[in-house]
């Protein structure tokens, strides 16, 4: 078997406490992924910790310093599946420092609204994100509610 590839992606909300919004970003490259929307992150070099893999893209990618909150279960420990190759980790975070710029590997930021689900799933994501994108709609709500119930 071919060795895995590990990914890892950020949702970078707006807040990780009131989460109302996530920055989306669209892809220039390549020719299969250009015009698609996803999570900011890329792939973990040889050696290196996944966090600290995230870290550098975001810095990389979008000039941004952030603060990781939770990971998003995935209920495998290299995180969704991508293809039969690669899986990709995602975690959410909140920027701490700098203002989020398409620097590299992106043509487009967004700020999407987390309660329009229809628009955030309207949006043409790489297709293997879509269930990554169901599953953190469906963990934000829980959370949520259990925080407007607490
Ligand atoms: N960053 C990111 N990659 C994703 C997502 N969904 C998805 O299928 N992928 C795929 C696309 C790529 O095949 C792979 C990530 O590679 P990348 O091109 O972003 O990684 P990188 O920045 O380290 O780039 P490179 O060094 O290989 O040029 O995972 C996603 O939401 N975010």
């Amino acid at each position: 078997m071919s060795e895995q590839i590990q990914v890892v992606g950020a949702a970078i909300l707006d807040s990780l406490e009131y989460p109302a919004r996530m920055l989306v970003a669209r892809r220039t490259a390549p020719e299969q992924f250009a015009g698609l929307w996803e999570f900011p992150g890329g792939k973990v070099d040889a050696g290196e910790e996944c966090e600290a893999a995230l870290h550098r893209e975001l810095k990389e990618e979008l000039g941004v310093t952030v603060r990781l909150g939770p990971e998003l279960p995935a209920g495998e420990p290299a995180g969704w599946r991508l293809n039969h190759r690669a899986s990709m980790r995602v975690w959410l975070a909140e920027i701490t420092d700098g203002v989020p710029r398409p620097l590299e590997d992106h043509d487009e930021l967004r700020w999407v609204d987390l309660s329009d689900h229809h628009a955030v799933l309207g949006l043409s994501w790489i297709p293997a994100d879509f269930p990554i994108v169901q599953a953190l709609l469906h963990s934000l709500r829980s959370q949520v509610l259990r925080s407007g119930t607490s």
